[in-house]
């Protein structure tokens, strides 16, 4: 997919000003709350006329201001997953996923209800009605509605942003999945750095109405780490828990981590702070954290104050914070080896 947008739209004392073109399947669009997300959605579904400028989807114009061409939303092919899933509450779920196919030309119908269901695994939902759905399952009927519609492009508008931490995790995997296995490129709107990360390949950040920055979601975060009072957030895919003494360890990078969070099934993801990470030149003699990596190091990068130190362990990776002073005193080159200790109680669940 190749998407060019230049377009400018005013309300009031607000102002956007949009100008990019990207290519690829998963595109993300970062930005704090008021940056003008929505509004360079709404202008791409057709739903707001930008005052000027272009939009052309796969070289197609959808909106060409100085050929006055406008094209009504229900002719892009571009298709809208919400915060909130706006089912129909007088169809079933059977009804709900079908309604957008319907509407769907019948040259451009690739995706079946067959696929949907398989996807996102809503089968056993299909004769029921949408209201005593839970908010996942709901979102998964909306993100299938939407997906039937045979779409050029699928548009998420924070579509998690109304799920609770544990649901959200459990949804992403749906989410990018789906497109991925239909080959429906997606443009994922949100304000989370972690989503951001999980979604999508490359991201466009907007900061009160301007373009800020084209990147990779990694990249961002990185460059947020100093000021963010999160830090660096690693993301760990743990699996195989074995009860350990009163802890809970997980195979990850062919070690194993010690965790305190109580035992899942499957692959569960976990994050870890750069800032719950302590660095040593030596092997301390004793320590009470229950990791204690030997790790080397593999990236060193400036973020404020502070210096991102990228850490090689086993076949694992992560980045770990240390005040720019702490990195001089500990003398990190590219290639030095440190031990690093995370304390069990410092990783954190998220699907
Ligand atoms: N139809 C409208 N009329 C007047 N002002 C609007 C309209 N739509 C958006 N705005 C204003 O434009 C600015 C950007 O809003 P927008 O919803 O695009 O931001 P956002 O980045 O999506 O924010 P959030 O993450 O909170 O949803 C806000 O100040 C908003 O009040």
């Amino acid at each position: 997919m190749e998407l060019r947008v230049r377009g400018a739209k005013t309300f009031g004392a607000f102002h956007l000003a949009a100008d990019f073109t990207v290519e690829g399947n998963r595109i993300g669009i970062f930005g704090e709350s008021g940056s003008g997300k929505s509004t360079l959605v709404n202008m791409l579904a057709g739903l707001e006329r930008p005052d000027s400028g272009e939009i052309l989807l796969d070289g197609e114009p959808l909106f060409a201001a100085d050929r006055r061409i406008n094209v009504p939303p229900e002719r892009r092919r571009v298709a809208l997953v919400f915060q909130h899933p706006h089912l129909f509450p007088h169809l079933s779920v059977r009804g709900n996923l079908l309604y957008g196919w319907k509407r769907c030309a019948m040259a451009n119908r690739q995706v079946g209800l067959d696929d949907i269901v398989d996807v996102l695994k809503i089968g056993r939902l299909l004769d029921r009605g949408v209201t005593n759905l839970s908010g996942g399952e709901k979102q998964r009927v909306a993100l299938g509605r939407a997906l039937l519609s045979n779409p050029r492009l699928l548009l998420m508008d924070e579509p998690l942003s109304a799920l609770d931490d544990t649901l959200r995790f459990q949804i992403i995997p749906y989410l990018r999945g789906a497109c991925e296995a239909l080959a429906i490129p997606y443009l994922f709107i949100s304000h989370s750095l972690v989503e951001m990360r999980l979604m999508a390949e490359r991201v466009i950040v907007f900061s009160q109405g301007c373009q800020v920055a084209d990147t990779t979601p990694d990249a961002l975060a990185r460059n947020r780490m100093g000021d963010s009072p999160v830090g660096y957030i690693n993301l760990l895919r743990l699996t195989d828990p074995c009860d350990n003494d009163g802890l809970i360890s997980y195979a990850w990078g062919g070690t194993r981590l010690f965790l305190t969070a109580p035992p899942g099934e499957g692959e569960l993801l976990f994050e870890l702070s750069s800032k719950d990470m302590i660095l040593c030149k030596k092997h301390p003699e004793a320590i009470s954290a229950r990791n204690l990596f030997h790790c080397t190091v593999i990236g060193i990068f400036e973020a404020g104050r502070k210096a991102g130190v990228e850490l090689q362990c086993g076949t694992g990776r992560l980045v770990a914070e240390v005040a720019a002073e702490a990195a001089r005193e500990l003398e990190l080159t590219v290639g030095s080896e440190v031990f690093a200790a995370v304390k069990a109680s410092a990783f954190r669940r998220l699907g």
